[in-house]
């Protein structure tokens, strides 16, 4: 079976800066990877590419053994989906209005949303805690509000691979747990992968499989986050001092 997704000798390049070189990789159901890196390292970029938001400078990127070329954007909209880092809301609409265009590329190019639909965009906005604000103008969501309306726009959507830029930005620590928690039941019960950036190395290391760091010029490193994420690498990556602390099966990373 193929890949989710599958990175074949990707060089990706933005604003004159290296972000990597002959990366490859592959994701398989039920997989989750972080991308971790400094301010400014190319995570974002890297992550538009993989989207096919954005071309690399060499190399490809395959859905499901497919390019994004061949599939177009509706289906490629079935096998991925993509949450960005900023969510701009130009027009005035309600919360279920906003969910419910995660069902968009189910849909038929005339059709309306049905009931069925309906209830799928309730149950997500209930999964992020924001059951009561359906009828809710988004523009007067809290950021945190904001960003879990948009989490809930992409579990909609329901696609086998979500590719999350910095899923809990805004989000308080018990609202990055229960995101962190729905994920990763997505992953566990079906099948799906997901690959995020994060800026929290104990939760990626808690929440993912794999990590891949990206050092900022060109250099990345990809494996298991128990051998990625350790206090030498992520020192190095950060460029400064940590220390790993372990407490109940669990590892945090204190700056020195
Ligand atoms: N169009 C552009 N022209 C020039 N430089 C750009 C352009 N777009 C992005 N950059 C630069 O490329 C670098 C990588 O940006 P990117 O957003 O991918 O970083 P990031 O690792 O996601 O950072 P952060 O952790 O701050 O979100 C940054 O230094 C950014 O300023």
């Amino acid at each position: 079976m193929s890949a989710l997704i599958e990175a074949r000798q990707l060089d990706v390049a933005v604003g004159g800066h290296t972000v990597c070189r002959a990366l490859d990789f592959s994701l398989a159901a039920g997989e989750r990877l972080a991308i971790l890196g400094r301010n400014g390292a190319g995570k974002s970029t890297l992550l538009s590419v993989l989207a096919g938001l954005r071309a690399a400078d060499a190399g490809e990127v395959r859905l499901g053994g497919d390019s994004y070329a061949a599939l177009g954007p509706r289906a490629a909209a079935k096998r991925r989906g993509w949450l960005a880092q900023r969510h701009s809301d130009a027009f005035a609409s309600t919360v279920l209005e906003t969910a419910l265009t995660g069902r968009h590329p189910h849909l038929g190019r005339w059709d309306w949303e049905s009931k069925a639909d309906a209830e799928i965009a309730r149950g997500a906005l209930a999964a992020v805690g924001l059951a009561g604000l359906e009828a809710r103008d988004v523009q007067t969501l809290s950021g945190g509000e904001r960003q879990r309306l948009a989490i809930a726009t992409l579990l909609t959507q329901a696609p086998p691979l979500y590719l999350l830029d910095e899923p809990l930005a805004h989000l308080d620590l018990n609202h990055q747990i229960a995101v962190l928690d729905l994920f990763a039941a997505a992953a566990r019960d079906c099948h799906a992968g997901v690959v995020m950036v994060l800026h929290e190395p104990a939760l990626a290391w808690r929440y993912c499989d794999r990590a891949l760091l990206i050092h900022g010029d060109g250099r990345s490193e990809l494996g298991p986050v128990r051998e990625m994420l350790t206090a030498e690498r992520l020192s190095a990556l950060y460029q400064h001092p940590l220390r790993a602390i372990e407490a109940d099966g669990m590892v945090g990373f204190i700056p020195r």
